[in-house]
């Protein structure tokens, strides 16, 4: 999988509206053949609309689907080369796992024979035992279920897997293994996965690139580490996790003091500065920084092998600090803190690419 390969899978301007209101507003993107592609976005911001259309379920309103140069919105959903994992899985619970698995190839006019050799290898791809063949949907854990509904999906050998929030119903634990799981089968399998999901962490741990939507568009599309670095809207920096964000005209922002370095870098430049907890470390009063902070805490929250701090700085405005537990803040609330970052941990979100997103 290079930059360079076709895409496997071309959304043209897709747009989808119901009665008067657009669920989706002209989408473009781009699956790389053997892709796993995690599309994240709030309740509402169109992510199942969208997977319905790209699996035949529903029909865009303007635009097209292209998979491997062949346009597929116009094909039935039975007739495309795609499938589809739902949350609730869709098995039948009252026959066996064999049966299950073998669905989609009995509706496809598979012999016998060959069906059942083809579900016990996905007995094993999935790494549940062969004598599971033979046991009842009913008998099965939760996490046997979903391996179960991940070997139906494998049956016929589609291009591209969709996945629309299967593992959202499961206790953590669980969730944490077959997150493992997927990435593990996705690597073993070469497929493209298209996964679905509320769950940043989710994406985070298993996919190549995140998709992330808003209100029917996506805001920005790259990989994780990419989206948590340089977020290209304010949207997306708190989508990532918790940030700071520090306004800046004309190159001065209120409550940051700047060293001479990064005040010549940021000479000029509005926007928003955005910066990570985690990018802060604590300073001496004589400490230096690309950019500094003073403040006093006002609550310390232990996070395992960190503490995340609030602070009230000078000008009135919350900052979020986090550092090693080694690194405790002496005398904790109400103690007077100063921290810094290297200006290459502070991203500059320009004002025009805000207030175009
Ligand atoms: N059949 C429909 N008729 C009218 N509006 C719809 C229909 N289906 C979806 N919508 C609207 O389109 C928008 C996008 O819905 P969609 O289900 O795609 O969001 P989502 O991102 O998948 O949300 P969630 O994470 O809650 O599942 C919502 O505002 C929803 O109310």
């Amino acid at each position: 999988m290079t930059d360079s390969s076709p895409p496997i899978l071309r959304i043209n301007a897709l747009t989808k509206t119901f009665d008067d209101f657009t669920a989706l507003h002209g989408i473009n993107l781009n699956v790389r053949d053997g892709e796993f592609l995690a599309i994240v976005g709030p309740s509402g911001s169109g992510k199942t609309t969208l997977i319905r259309i790209l699996v035949g379920m529903d029909e865009p309103s303007d635009g097209a689907v292209w998979l491997r140069g062949t346009r597929i919105d116009v094909v039935p959903a039975n007739k495309r080369p795609t499938c589809m994992v739902f949350q609730s899985l869709a098995l039948f619970p009252h026959r066996s796992v064999g049966q299950n698995i073998e669905f989609p190839l009995k509706l496809r006019g598979v012999a016998p024979a060959e069906r059942k050799a083809r579900a016990l290898e996905l007995l094993d791809t999935l790494r549940l035992p062969r004598d599971y063949y033979s046991k009842r949907i009913q008998q099965c854990s939760g996490g046997e279920k979903q391996r179960v509904a991940l070997a139906r999906a494998l049956a016929f050998d589609p291009e591209i897997l969709f996945f629309d929030e299967p593992l959202s119903a499961l206790d953590y634990r669980l969730r944490k293994t077959l997150e493992k799981e997927l990435k593990d089968l996705h690597r073993r399998t070469g497929k493209t996965f298209i996964y679905i999901t509320h769950s940043l962490e989710e994406a985070m741990v298993m996919s190549d690139r995140i998709a992330i939507m808003k209100a029917g568009r996506f805001e920005q599309i790259a990989p994780a580490e990419e989206i948590y670095a340089r977020p290209v809207s304010k949207f997306v920096a708190e989508f990532m996790g918790e940030v700071n964000f520090f306004d800046l005209v004309k190159g001065a922002a209120p409550g940051v003091a700047l060293s001479a370095a990064a005040s010549a870098a940021l000479a000029g430049q509005t926007g928003t500065l955005t910066i990570r907890p985690e990018s802060l470390r604590k300073l001496t009063a004589e400490g230096v920084a690309d950019l500094s902070f003073e403040g006093i805490v006002t609550a310390e929250y232990l996070l395992g092998s960190r503490i995340q701090y609030r602070m009230t700085l000078a000008t009135g405005q919350e900052m979020i600090v986090e550092v090693l537990r080694e690194n405790a803040v002496e005398g904790g609330i109400g103690a007077a803190l100063r921290v810094g970052c290297d200006l290459s941990a502070a991203h500059l979100i320009a004002e025009a690419a805000d207030a175009a997103a």
